[in-house]
């Protein structure tokens, strides 16, 4: 036994793994010990090993027996470090096979993408068996009854679970498992009570629950342990750090103007496709994209404006590559994996450090190189400190005249800025 403990001690310090909690069960050694110790099928370590996944990521190593072996669990690991298959794995372990029943797991995702994107990643890791597995369309959360719905694993975002319980008469008394992904910004959301409403609504008292997040507050670990049992506290690496396969940088724009004349020359220097450039509004991100299509550079945009489809076709073209930079709002900052994005780029100073983690992290995923760029004007000095405090935190180098500044307490930091255009002042619209 104290032979077990110390080789689980030596297997979390390597891998950076932090836990507290009663009875811990051991790390994974490898993904071969799913069948040893859980009996896990083989259809799920064929698809993770045709996944190209040779070995578990620090959080996959330690999430995947906490929760298949029946234990609650909050788990915040960095960005792009394979939380999904965390929490998808040890469901398809419990819920075994496909049954009739009705809905025994759901995933919780602050975003329509993000749901899609998780719904697709739990097909992969499905296969060859016959799980019905279901995002919560619009169209589905129209459909008048609900209750008859025949699913074993159900994606949605809070609100749209939430009508359906509430309106359409969805039962959710049969759930196993249930998932908070992104758990912080699904708090941050405003959405608390739609939330506390799904979380009643899944009342099988054999329930396993979790909560996963890059970014994980006081605040949300203290909600978690009034609705939990006997949780695992997983953490990776330090809480609220960003990925160290990121290199992070400062750029000073002086302006507004400034910026749009230190993105055209950083372009024309050296256009590192893809790149990610994040602004904080849709009226921003539309003004933007009105000057890169200037330049001919083939660029989408994504924001709240457009259709469900139009957001669809921006992110799939950026993927396949037809689209070199998509220029984003924060719709997009959290869970999304574009493989291979070489550079994110602040184009506005993020509302806050959470959201520059998480903006950041979707490049430097799966231990992928990346690169970060945040521009900042006058208006953004008093709040520099605190994106360098995470820049420094995960080994950047950041002046020492900005590590003298004082941190500030942050709200959201959205400044009223001047609209995004080479067209003098006065002949703007
Ligand atoms: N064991 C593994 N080995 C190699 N790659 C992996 C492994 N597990 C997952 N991945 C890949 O790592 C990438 C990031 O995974 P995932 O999207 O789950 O990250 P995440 O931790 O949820 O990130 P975020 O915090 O941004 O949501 C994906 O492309 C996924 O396919």
């Amino acid at each position: 036994m104290y032979r077990q403990m110390e080789r689980d001690a030596i297997l979390r310090k390597r891998h950076n793994i932090h836990v507290s909690g009663s009875n811990v069960p051991s790390p994974l050694q490898d993904f071969a010990e799913l069948k040893t110790r859980f009996k896990c099928k083989s259809y799920l370590l064929r698809n993770i090993a045709e996944l190209g996944f040779k070995e578990p990521t620090p959080i996959q190593r330690q999430a995947i027996p906490v929760l298949a072996s029946g234990r609650e669990c909050f788990a915040c690991a960095p960005t792009g470090s394979g939380k999904t298959l965390a929490f998808v794995c040890p469901m398809l372990m419990k819920l075994k096979r496909a049954s009739k029943e009705g809905i025994r797991a759901v995933i919780l995702c602050p975003t329509k993408e993000l749901a899609a994107q998780t719904t697709r990643e739990c097909r992969k890791l499905a296969r060859g068996n016959k799980f019905r597995i279901k995002l919560m369309t619009k169209a589905l959360v129209t459909n008048p009854d609900l209750s008859k719905l025949r699913c074993d694993i159900l994606i949605s975002t809070p609100l749209r679970l939430w009508l359906a319980i509430k309106k359409r008469k969805m039962d959710l008394s049969r759930v196993e498992y249930l998932v908070l992904d992104e758990s912080d910004k699904l708090f941050e959301l405003g959405l608390v009570k739609q939330i506390d409403f799904v979380v009643k609504a899944c009342s099988n008292p054999s329930i396993v629950r979790s909560l996963f997040s890059a970014t994980l507050p006081d605040y949300v670990e203290e909600l978690a342990r009034t609705i939990m049992h006997d949780a695992v506290r997983v953490i990776v690496g330090r809480k609220n750090m960003a990925s160290e396969s990121i290199k992070q940088k400062l750029v000073f724009a002086g302006s507004e103007e400034g910026k749009l004349l230190a993105l055209r020359q950083s372009f024309a220097e050296s256009l590192n496709p893809p790149v990610l450039i994040f602004v904080q509004s849709k009226e921003r991100a539309k003004e933007l994209y009105g000057e890169l299509v200037l330049d001919n550079i083939r660029a989408s945009v994504i924001h709240s404006d457009l259709s469900q489809i139009q957001r669809e076709n921006a992110v799939d073209d950026f993927r396949a590559g037809k689209t070199w930079v998509l220029i984003a709002t924060d719709v997009i900052a959290r869970g999304m994996d574009f493989k291979g994005v070489n550079c994110v780029i602040n184009y506005d100073f993020p509302d806050s450090a959470a959201a520059y983690i998480h903006r950041i992290g979707r490049s430097g995923r799966a231990g992928r190189s990346g690169e970060a760029v945040t521009f900042y004007t006058e208006d953004d000095i008093p709040y520099l400190r605190n994106i360098a405090n995470v820049m420094t935190a995960s080994g950047c180098e950041v002046p020492s005249w900005i590590m003298a500044l004082t941190k500030k307490r942050w709200k959201k930091h959205r400044p009223q800025r001047e609209s995004i255009s080479t067209k003098p002042k006065d002949e703007r619209a």
